[in-house]
């Protein structure tokens, strides 16, 4: 079975990933491929560069993460510029890592896509989990990981799909305004429910 996970910024995918890895699930993770196409000299990174400018490069090489998201975030045609460059490649990344750990023997994969339902991957897995949170939650959470202000907060927020609309394309919402055992709790209830076993 291969489900989906996601959510919105800051609404506890990654916690929940982390509670599927250790009960021995095999995760693909759209962020962490994110970070691997753009690589220090990869053609990707060079493209960035020519669409944005010298400032969204270290002076290493790497990619300024901070500079290219507050260039992206609030600004939705540079924001989709950037789609466009990257996505693609992700999607490759993310079929492909798939598609090894079905051959590895894997009974249940976890693909864990921030942005599923904004870029219609539904067709992609079989099963939809939302991991939810209420707005205010969200933003202290957010401000407080990422160290920022709530205007920055409000547009990295307002450049994704309200979590209304994610809950309702869902098969199953953890609720994620408790502690993580509340968490835990549905999660194994969906799991057993599913009958989705790691192998
Ligand atoms: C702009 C970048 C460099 C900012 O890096 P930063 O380290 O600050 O954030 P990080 O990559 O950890 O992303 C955090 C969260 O932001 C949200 N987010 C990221 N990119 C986007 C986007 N293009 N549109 C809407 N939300 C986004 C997601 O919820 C993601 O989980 C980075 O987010 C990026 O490369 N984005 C484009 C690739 C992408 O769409 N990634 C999302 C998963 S496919
Ligand atoms: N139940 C919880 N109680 C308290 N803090 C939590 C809880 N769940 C998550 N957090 C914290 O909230 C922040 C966001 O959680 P997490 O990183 O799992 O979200 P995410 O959806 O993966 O975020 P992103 O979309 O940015 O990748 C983190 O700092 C995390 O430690």
């Amino acid at each position: 079975m291969i489900i989906g996970l996601t959510g919105s910024i800051a609404s506890g995918k990654s916690t929940v990933a982390n509670m599927l890895r250790e009960k021995g699930y095999p995760i693909v993770d759209a962020d962490v491929i994110a970070r691997e196409v753009v690589e220090s000299g990869s053609p990707l990174l060079k493209k960035i560069q020519q669409t944005f400018g010298e400032e969204v490069l270290r002076e290493d090489g790497t990619l300024n993460r901070e500079q290219l998201g507050a260039l992206i975030f609030g600004d939705e045609v540079k924001r989709q510029q950037l789609n466009e460059l990257m996505h693609p490649a992700i999607r490759g990344r993310m079929v492909s890592q798939k598609e090894d750990y079905l051959t590895q023997g894997y009974q249940t994969v976890i693909m864990d896509i921030p942005l599923l339902f904004e870029s219609k991957l539904q067709d992609y897995v079989e099963k939809i989990v939302v991991v939810s949170v209420t707005k205010q939650i969200q933003k202290q959470r957010l401000m407080a990981r990422n160290e920022l202000t709530e205007a920055e907060a409000d547009a990295r927020i307002t450049s994704q799909l309200d979590m209304s609309i994610k809950e309702q394309g869902a098969d199953a919402v953890i609720h994620n305004n408790d502690t993580v055992e509340e968490t835990e709790k549905q999660l194994n209830a969906i799991l057993e429910n599913w009958q989705a076993v790691p192998r």
